[in-house]
């Protein structure tokens, strides 16, 4: 068997990885941002949170999901951010410190990036009641170059299939409305068009779909 050198066989060197933005008071310290499922179930430990918005995204409802939400068969649908410079997207900041740090990113980096095909990005937060003092933070974006990115669909087409649809951790209908309760929450002056006009496809499809008292036991 040939003998390969040491030199050949070593992988070259990878570029580091993304340095997650640290926050600036104490370097120990991240934010990370939820858009979607994260905004009700970080799933992680956590020293503070805020609601706020990030200015030139929006959310979509473009992401493919066969684990989480939906199956190989019945991908559901999950939320993106698409770059926007009209676009504002409302959420959770989620500030880690210490030990929480790297607890926080093994355990977003399987949920998100092995599961979801989800990438990380540096986006700028504005607390909602100090919007004055905006914070940078780490946030999970599904690009279009991801295996399970679906894109674009009329907001009919993404409700039939988010009533179709559940995975392991639940169904897609739950992921909708659990998001648009959050809508709800942060008031009036939060909105969002694409996920209002979904769940309003959704309440006109639903009776179609099965009566009221299956509908319920579907989250
Ligand atoms: N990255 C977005 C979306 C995250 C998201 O919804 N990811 C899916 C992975 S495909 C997830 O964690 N789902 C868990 C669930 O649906 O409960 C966020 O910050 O919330």
């Amino acid at each position: 068997m040939k003998q390969e050198s040491v030199a050949e066989n070593t992988p070259p060197a990878s570029p580091p990885p993304l340095q997650p933005p640290q926050d600036d008071c104490d370097p120990q310290a991240l934010w990370i941002f939820g858009y979607g499922s994260l905004v009700w179930r970080p799933d992680f430990t956590y020293s503070d949170s805020r609601v706020g918005f990030v200015r030139g995204y929006s959310r979509r409802f473009w992401q493919g999901d066969t684990f989480h939400r939906g199956s190989d068969k019945m991908p559901g649908r999950v939320v993106t951010l698409l770059e926007d410079r009209e676009g504002c997207t409302w959420g959770v900041a989620y500030q880690v410190q210490g030990e929480q740090v790297n607890e926080a990113l093994k355990y977003l980096n399987v949920r998100e990036a092995v599961l979801g095909s989800y990438d990380t990005k540096e986006v700028t937060f504005y607390p909602q009641d100090t919007p004055d003092q905006p914070l940078k933070a780490l946030a999970y974006v599904a690009t279009p170059q991801n295996p399970g990115y679906l894109g674009p669909a009329p907001e009919e087409a993404i409700a039939t299939q988010i009533l179709a649809c559940r995975g392991f951790s639940g169904h897609n209908l739950e992921y909708l409305l659990r998001l648009a309760d959050f809508m709800q929450l942060c008031g009036p002056q939060a909105q969002d068009e694409h996920l209002a006009a979904i769940v309003d496809a959704v309440g006109t499809m639903l009776p179609c779909f099965c009566p009221t008292e299956q509908a319920l036991a579907l989250v």
